[in-house]
């Protein structure tokens, strides 16, 4: 490979050289295949071009060496005319998706430039080849290169001085909402709560069209949009108002923008006008179906920033980065794909509103009460496929006829599904009682249609039922009659012959042959004429077999040719009803995750909240729901909490201040009190006996120490930067959770930060805040300030051991045993001995040990 690669740093001209830069050849001096690779390559300059070759999909020049660099295959070279040598690499051409998929997921858009004819048809000239597909991280359709979990977005950003807009799309789904609004810290938040595939962003930036891939940096990319994404350059006028505006209003044939709320959104219109025309221009090939856009505001929903989604593991943990363990898989009971990727919305994107929260939460009781129910919904949702992406690719004219099956059979299921919830009465299995009879009648249509098990090509027959058209009846029976006639070609010849060994063939070079061993040929009547020898038999042809040949493949293009057309018309119909198969994608998708959450409540023990206006917070005996699950049954140690209930400040205060030993249990119970929040705020029951919950604006988080090596931050500014952060936007009614702040720098300075820290949250801002430090001087405060209260986690002190008991009660720690840690993980004894010595030292002149009453007053 090292060979290879040095070989392509070098130009045309050295001995064994090969090109690898298309821009330094004279195109004329190419060959015409080559000629025709460049033109196409001019077009879409930015891709990496998979060029069908045969049975290859092969690329040239530099996109040659980024597909061997990137995916490790060999680099090698081919002449390209009289120019010489050029790099080539290429790929099997049934393994293209699976390439093309490795090469997006690092940030590289694929052009797919594949033959349209047959070499055959050709005859000599150049094949005809065209662009079928242009993918770029964001325009995925393809099933096997999307997560059936996840969404994947494709997003749009306009930013004018500190306003902003922000479109999205997922084009497998359909989904497509936009929103506006100021402050460019929330258009970060929200780009990081979509994690797009890609990002659309207008500039004047000369290098159009190129992609930057995740990492990559570029003067042209705002400061507010984090590096860790794929950005697509685009030109400025796709995005201006004008064109922005009548380019929807065309697509979604409006009259005004006022229906679907964005009227007055300007920055919201220009970024969904300018991801419509980056679909249009790109997707070309395949149509997609969108659905109507939707406006939304971010002050729907509780802010889920990026600091607490990744504190909070909640759809993936902070060590290492994986879905299991995290809130998300602890929670995930769902039985279909749609579910699963609600779920993760939701997660994203808790309620503020106490009725959405409410009507969630009368789904789930009504699930938990009703075991029959929850069973037999969760039974047939499990029959369910993926109905939005199966219509997406339905709309996009990419659905194969077992596509169509798995849909039709799904569509069956719900006349069932409307009767097992025929009974209920919460709002969320009340949208399923009803099927649409267009669905039904849709559903039916295609199982009559398609046969019981699909072949993958839809070019090739096999797909249609008899009986469904007469003329596609009438060509089966001529096609069948000729294969019969054939058949027993083989039996009328074998018996003229008097050659038992006599056979009828089919290849697609030489059509229909008799195969005759060569020891027979002297028993070969005349009117055979021979074709082609092989090593031990001769093959030949008669007029009459060449005559039923075309007869035959006539017969049979034609009757795949009206298979296809009535597939075709099968799969617009289904296209033509996408948003009614949509609308019920969410309304499944719904009840399905309600479901879910019903059955773990009752798997776990779960209770429902009580929603309430004011801002207290009470759960009684409450539980990590990621934890719990990872120990044992019984293992785990309930804990309760009890903040923000201004008429009972002594038992419920504004900002408690836990102390306890090393892994006692500070962080757990943390972030157990916060998981609870976002779990009641999603509508879902709450590890807990007992809750009592007011609506947060938002979760804040400051957890653990991680170095930022990406942006070059120290751990302590890190720290510093997002207590900066919560201390800036953090309001009454946040719930804030700060475990060990001001431990990275020295010991004063970090108190004395901490300690300024809690007092302004407690008077300034009076959020509902858990303050988890080692810094047992905090523990003053609550002498000092009516809405603090201290809480330690407790510990058994043995002779020669600490036992944790996991226990969260009131009153402050007075010992750290941060020594007793260290031995446990096995400092040396010398090293341990020495420690407390020092730390004898230290209490007996450390002014902080004296209180921090005192040192102000000094
Ligand atoms: N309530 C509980 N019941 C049972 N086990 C618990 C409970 N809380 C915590 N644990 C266990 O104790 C371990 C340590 O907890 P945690 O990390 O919260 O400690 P910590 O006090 O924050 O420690 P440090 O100060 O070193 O960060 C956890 O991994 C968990 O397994």
């Amino acid at each position: 490979m090292t060979a290879s690669y040095s070989a392509s740093q070098s130009t045309a001209n050295k001995a064994n050289a090969y090109i690898t830069d298309h821009h330094q050849v004279d195109v004329s001096k190419l060959s015409q295949m080559y000629q025709h690779y460049v033109e196409v390559k001019e077009m879409h300059p930015h891709a990496v071009l998979f060029y069908r070759v045969g049975d290859f999909f092969e690329c040239y020049f530099s996109d040659a060496v980024t597909l061997a660099q990137e995916l490790e295959l060999v680099l090698t070279s081919k002449q390209a005319g009289e120019q010489g040598r050029v790099a080539m690499s290429g790929v099997p051409h049934h393994a293209w998706e699976r390439h093309a998929t490795d090469l997006v997921a690092k940030g590289y858009a694929v052009v797919i430039c594949d033959q349209v004819e047959d070499a055959a048809e050709a005859a000599g000239r150049l094949v005809r080849r065209e662009v079928t597909r242009i993918i770029t991280p964001g325009t995925l359709l393809e099933d096997g290169m999307l997560k059936a979990s996840k969404n994947n977005y494709l997003a749009a950003v306009v930013i004018i001085g500190d306003n902003w807009g922000l479109a999205y799309t997922d084009i497998s789904t359909g989904e497509f909402l936009t929103t506006q609004s100021t402050n460019l810290e929330h258009l970060t938040q929200e780009v990081m709560r979509l994690q797009p595939a890609e990002i659309l962003i207008p500039t004047n930036a000369p290098d159009l069209g190129a992609l930057l891939r995740p990492g990559e940096k570029s003067s042209s990319l705002p400061e507010c949009l984090p590096a860790s994404f794929c950005y697509c350059m685009r030109s400025q006028i796709p995005f201006s108002v004008g064109e922005a505006r009548s380019r929807l209003l065309q697509k979604f044939k409006l009259k005004s923008l006022e229906g679907i709320g964005c009227e007055h959104l300007p920055l919201a219109v220009r970024a969904a006008g300018g991801l419509l025309e980056y679909l249009e221009e790109t997707q070309k090939e395949s149509k997609i179906y969108l659905q109507p856009l939707r406006s939304y505001t971010l002050t729907d929903f509780l802010v889920v920033d990026s600091q607490t989604r990744r504190n909070l593991e909640i759809t993936q943990t902070v060590r290492d980065g994986i879905y299991h363990g995290s809130l998300l898989w602890s929670l995930d009971r769902t039985s279909t794909a749609m579910g699963g990727r609600a779920l993760r919305r939701w997660l994203l994107q808790p309620l503020l509103d106490i009725k959405g929260i409410g009507s969630r939460q009368d789904t789930i009781q009504e699930l938990v009460e009703n075991t029959a129910l929850r069973h037999d919904i969760r039974q047939l949702l499990k029959q369910i496929y993926d109905l939005e992406r199966l219509t997406g690719r339905a709309g996009s004219g990419r659905a194969n006829a077992r596509d169509l099956k798995a849909l039709a059979d799904s569509l069956s299921k719900l006349p069932e599904l409307a009767h097992i919830v025929s009974e209920a009465n919460s709002p969320f299995l009340k949208a399923l009682q009803k099927v649409p009879p267009e669905m039904e009648v849709l559903g039916r249509k295609i199982s009559a249609h398609i046969v019981e098990s699909p072949p993958i090509q839809i070019k090739e027959g096999g797909v249609i039922r008899g009986g469904v058209n007469p003329q596609l009846d009438e060509r089966k029976a001529l096609v069948e009659e000729d294969q019969r006639w054939i058949a027993n070609l083989e039996v009328e010849e074998r018996g003229r012959t008097g050659v038992p060994t006599l056979k009828v063939g089919f290849n697609k070079t030489f059509g229909y042959y008799i195969s005759i061993s060569r020891s027979k040929s002297d028993q070969v009547p005349s009117n055979y004429i021979r074709k082609q020898t092989l090593t031990n038999e001769e093959r030949y042809i008669t007029a009459e077999l060449k005559e039923r040949e075309t007869r035959i493949l006539n017969a049979q293009d034609d009757l795949f040719q009206l298979e296809y057309e009535i597939f075709v018309a099968l799969r617009e119909e289904v296209a033509n009803h996408a948003e009614t198969i949509r609308n019920l994608s969410r309304a499944i998708a719904a009840a399905d995750v309600l479901c879910g959450l019903a059955e773990l409540a009752v798997i776990q023990g779960y209770c429902r909240p009580a929603i309430v206006e004011g801002r207290e917070i009470y759960i009684l005996d409450g539980r990590h729901p990621v934890v719990e699950q990872s120990l044992p049954a019984g293992f785990f140690v309930p804990n309760s909490t009890n903040l923000g209930n201004e008429q009972k400040q002594d038992s419920s205060p504004d900002l408690v201040i836990l102390t306890g030993p090393n892994a006692s249990g500070k962080s757990c119970y943390l972030r157990q009190v916060g998981l609870i929040q976002l779990m009641a705020q999603i509508g879902s029951f709450v590890p807990a006996k007992y809750a009592k919950l007011g609506i947060c604006d938002r979760v804040f988080t400051r957890v653990g120490a991680v170095d930022d090596l990406a942006t070059g931050q120290s751990t302590f500014m890190v720290e510093m930067n997002e207590t900066a952060n919560i201390l800036n936007h953090a309001t009454s009614r946040s719930l804030i959770l700060l475990d060990e702040i001001g431990r990275g720098t020295a010991t004063f300075d970090g108190l004395s930060i901490a300690w300024a820290v809690a007092e302004y949250l407690a008077t300034d801002i009076k959020a509902r805040t858990i303050f988890a430090t080692h810094y047992h001087e905090l523990n003053e405060l609550s002498s000092i300030l009516g809405n603090v209260a201290n809480y330690q986690v407790t510990v058994k002190e043995m002779p020669d051991q600490i036992i944790f008991l996991h226990q969260v009660q009131p009153g402050g720690a007075q010992k750290s045993y941060g020594i007793e840690a260290g031995r446990l993980a096995g400092l040396p004894p010398v090293v341990i001995k020495r420690a407390k010595q020092v730390m004898g030292q230290i209490e007996q002149h450390s002014k902080i040990s004296l209180g921090l009453q005192n040192l102000n007053t000094d």
